[in-house]
């Protein structure tokens, strides 16, 4: 395995302190143990409430050595050769005289073959040991291995039911496992676990409830929010263009598997009139491909998080990837990048992860961004190439508010047919989908409180009343128009 493989030469190279953020820290431990026994090297493990403890042999725990000032002197007076693995050793780095200690360690360490581990969930490492110290990952099971933990607990579920077998269908059984990556293997085997023990079998309800259980473990912070409520692009009027352009990139995204030459699809912007259907839109693309929808909450990253704002971005984005195939939706991304606010240095770093993290993406995040205000957004989010387009959402055309009127009628009134439906599309010209839906929603209260069944006046009635932002807002629209003419290409 390539965690033994690295963490192996890390020790072999005489790298004084080896870090592993990891919060599994069993794993870790089993992991080091493995590879101190096949270089005959002695392995301790050290914690506060433990005190340090020889691993390969079986001595007691040294508990005079449970503070970490008594430890560290303790391995600088050693003379053998040995792994020193300190466990949440973090909070005692704020104290020099445990920095200055580590680094006596560390600069005889070639002499008394002396490694040192700090193996801790976060771990930031003081700048005077940075040059003694190299940071290793333990990477996430593969699918193979996934297959194989997936495999075990069929097997224990047999065991605990008179050898009976759990029932999958192949291709539930390839999703479960696909649904388990990004996990760590405890809790990879958690899920797995709750997925077979109810019913002994794989089902699509276990599916959806294991992609829910895994986003929560994930998500602990919360700028991320699972949207249960997605939509279909058979419920978005218009936009023919930018479902035709969908269709052809969905198997590379759905399936992970990048198409040579081109990669994985990063995604797309959708900017333009407001109330025409982008939050729609970007919904529609994960109800329509099947995946999960991630919202990324960028008022929730400025203000919760303070002062970490990057650090959770970068740990969102992070979540996203092992989620994928996911669509990653960036709702008024203006408001997280603009870099013209009062935090201005703050958004610009924003800006920088975002930007970095689109151009070396591997995984199947397809990200929807969506943005009203192009005033507030900075020209390095719309150059060419950092989405793989820019579409622009205008007013609905004739056909598409016909459209949107007879998904709007069929959703409320079960079907539209009596009604006359394109007189009503030419009457409301200049309308939003959201002042469509507006209208049908007020004639349909007229009409319920007059005891009438809906019909195409009362619709026309209430077209006649309202005062669509295309007139109240002409200006800017003319201005969006005209900036989105040059750098975008229209959905419809
Ligand atoms: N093209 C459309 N087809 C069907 N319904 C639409 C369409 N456009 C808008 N609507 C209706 O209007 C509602 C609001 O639209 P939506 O929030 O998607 O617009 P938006 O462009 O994201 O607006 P904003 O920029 O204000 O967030 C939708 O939930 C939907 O009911």
């Amino acid at each position: 395995m390539s965690d033994h493989y690295d963490i192996e030469l890390l020790i072999k190279s005489h790298i004084p302190i080896i870090v592993i953020e990891t919060h599994e820290e069993l794993r870790a431990v089993e992991l080091l143990t493995q590879i101190t026994r096949r270089l005959a090297r002695p392995v301790f493990k050290w914690s506060v409430t433990e005190g340090l403890r020889r691993l390969d042999q079986d001595y007691a725990p040294q508990r005079h050595n449970s503070q970490p000032l008594d430890v560290l002197q303790h391995i600088k007076a050693v003379s053998l050769p040995g792994l020193f693995i300190l466990a949440d050793f973090h909070p005692y780095l704020e104290d020099p005289l445990h920095v200055r200690l580590l680094k006596d360690i560390a600069l005889t360490c070639e002499v008394r073959k002396h490694t040192l581990v700090l193996l801790s969930h976060h771990l930031d490492i003081p700048p005077e040991l940075h040059k003694f110290s190299a940071r290793a990952v333990l990477t996430l099971p593969s699918p193979s291995e996934l297959h194989a933990l997936v495999r075990e607990v069929a097997r224990e579920w047999s065991l605990h039911h008179s050898g009976q077998s759990v029932k999958a269908d192949p291709e539930a059984l390839q999703m479960l496992v696909s649904n388990l990556s990004g996990l760590t293997y405890r809790d990879a085997k958690r899920l797995a676990r709750n997925a077979i023990f109810n019913d002994g079998a794989i089902t699509q309800s276990d599916l959806q409830r294991v992609m829910k259980a895994k986003y929560e473990l994930l998500n602990q912070k919360g700028v991320l929010a699972f949207e249960y409520d997605t939509a279909r692009f058979s419920e978005v009027g218009g936009f023919k263009r930018l479902k035709h352009w969908l269709e052809q990139r969905r198997r590379p995204v759905t399936d992970g598997l990048p198409s040579p030459p081109l990669g994985v699809p990063k995604g797309i912007l959708l900017l333009g009139v407001q109330g025409c259907g982008k939050s729609l839109a970007a919904k529609a693309v994960a109800g329509t491909w099947a995946i999960p929808l991630l919202r990324l909450d960028f008022g929730t990253l400025y203000n919760k998080f303070f002062g970490e704002t990057e650090r959770n971005l970068r740990e969102s984005l992070k979540t996203a990837e092992a989620m994928a195939p996911c669509v990653l939706w960036a709702d008024e991304i203006e408001k997280g990048v603009s870099t013209d606010g009062s935090d201005n240095a703050t958004s610009r770093r924003v800006l920088g992860t975002l930007l970095t993290w689109l151009a070396e993406k591997k995984k199947p995040v397809f990200i929807v961004a969506t943005a009203n205000d192009i005033e507030a957004l900075p020209p390095e989010l719309v150059r060419k190439g950092r989405f793989d387009e820019i579409f622009f959402v205008d007013l609905p055309d004739q056909s598409a508010r016909e459209a949107i009127f007879r998904i709007h009628l069929v959703n409320r009134n079960g079907d539209g047919a009596a009604i006359d439906i394109p007189s009503l599309a030419s009457m409301s010209e200049g309308f939003s989908g959201a002042e469509i839906e507006q209208v049908i929603v007020s004639a349909y209260y007229s009409a319920h409180a007059q005891n009438l069944t809906l019909n195409t006046q009362t619709i026309a009635a209430e077209i006649a009343l309202t005062r669509p932002l295309s007139v109240t807002m002409a200006e800017k629209i003319a201005y969006l128009r005209s900036w989105a003419a040059e750098r975008t290409v229209p959905c419809d």
